[in-house]
Order: structure tokens, then sequence, then C-alpha cells
């Protein structure tokens, strides 16, 4: 397992160590001891979600307020995604910066987003199967997001805006700067 620092502080890139044979191939999705070693993270995973998605929706930026706020390691189970962080760490010398990374069910690679950041993918392949841990429980009450195409943000989502499947939830979630007045 390869786990790789991004530029955004306490974001990892993780490449699983694939075991293949006649058979397939096995892989460890998640190591907490060298999860732990390599990182200096210890995390307490207690949610498990999954998503099936068409090819086109995006869902997102979401993130959960104060603490209850999520830590998320992501995943592509099936089918392929560009999925995006944005470091909302105010005290953070990236704050307002975000990753993008395309997640597929070749290279298997994960992504671990930190608690303080929002997280959005857009769905790049039919039947794309999405699975993530988190460190802790949904709540709804607590729940908040940035518009998708939001012009500070200017996330590149290489994807036709009027082609995207985007919930109406997601359609109407706030700006980056009226969300932190700025
Ligand atoms: C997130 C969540 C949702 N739900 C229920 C609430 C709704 O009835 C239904 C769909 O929820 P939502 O439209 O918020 O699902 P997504 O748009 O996939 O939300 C996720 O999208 C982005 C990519 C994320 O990173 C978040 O983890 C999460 O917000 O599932 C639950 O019961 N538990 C949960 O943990």
């Amino acid at each position: 397992m390869e786990i790789a620092e991004t530029y955004l502080k306490g974001c990892f890139v993780i490449t699983p160590k694939m075991h293949k044979d006649e058979r397939g191939y096995f892989l460890e999705t998640f190591n907490e001891k060298i999860f732990f070693k390599t990182t200096g993270i210890k995390n307490k995973f207690v949610q498990d979600n999954l998503s099936k998605s068409s090819k086109g929706v995006l869902r997102g930026l979401h993130f959960q307020k104060g603490n209850t706020a999520q830590a998320k390691l992501v995943q592509v189970i099936s089918g392929k995604v560009l999925d995006v962080c944005v470091d909302l760490r105010k005290d953070s010398p990236t704050f307002g910066k975000h990753f993008s990374i395309l997640l597929d069910c070749v290279k298997k690679q994960q992504l671990y987003v930190p608690r303080g950041f929002a997280h959005g993918f857009i769905v790049l392949e039919n039947n794309t199967v999405f699975s993530y841990k988190c460190d802790n429980y949904y709540d709804k009450s607590s729940e908040s997001g940035i518009i998708f195409n939001d012009k500070f943000l200017n996330i590149d989502w290489g994807f036709s805006e009027d082609k995207m499947i985007v919930s109406e939830k997601d359609k109407n979630l706030l700006t980056f700067k009226s969300l932190f007045k700025c």
C-alpha cells in the first residue's frame, strides 16, 4: 500500500497493493496500522457509505459543520469519478484550495479527505458505485455545502454543466464567499 500526501496537508492518495493470481485479485482496502504509521492519523471509522450513480451525476460539495465534521476514505468500487475535495480550514495556508483526482476500479486508488474539507465527485461512467468510510456519523442537521460551480473555487469538473445531473438540494447550495463572508 502506498500513501502519498497531496499539497493539501492531511489529504492523502492511497494506492493499495493488488495481489493478482489466476483467480483474480485481492487487496487490503484499509489497514489502520499502516495508515497510522504513514500518516500519524489514528482514525476510528464509524460509518461506511455506498452510492450508485449514472454518468453525469454530480454529488457535492458537501461537509458537516463543527464537531460532526467527517473525515472520509473514499474509493470507487465500479466505474469512474473525478473526485474533488476543498480545504475549508480557515487557518490552513491552502484555505479555499482544492485537489482533484480520477478514481476508478482499475487503479483502485483511494482519497483520504480530512475533517474540515468539502467533498464531491462527478461520475464519468454509468453504474458507478462509490464507497467511503466516515469517522463521524451522519447528522442531517449539521449538513452544509458549496455549490459545485462556485466562481471562487473555479473547479474544472471536466464535464459539460448542461449534461450534469445534480440534486435540487445541491443546486441550491451556498457560494464559498457567502459561506465564509469573504
Ligand atoms: C450522506 C447520507 C445521506 N443519507 C440519506 C439522506 C438522503 O435521504 C439520502 C441521500 O442523501 P444525499 O442526497 O445527501 O446523498 P449524497 O448527495 O450522495 O451525499 C454525499 O455526497 C458527498 C459526495 C459526500 O461526500 C457526503 O458524504 C454526502 O453528503 O441518503 C443517510 O441516510 N446517511 C448519510 O450518511
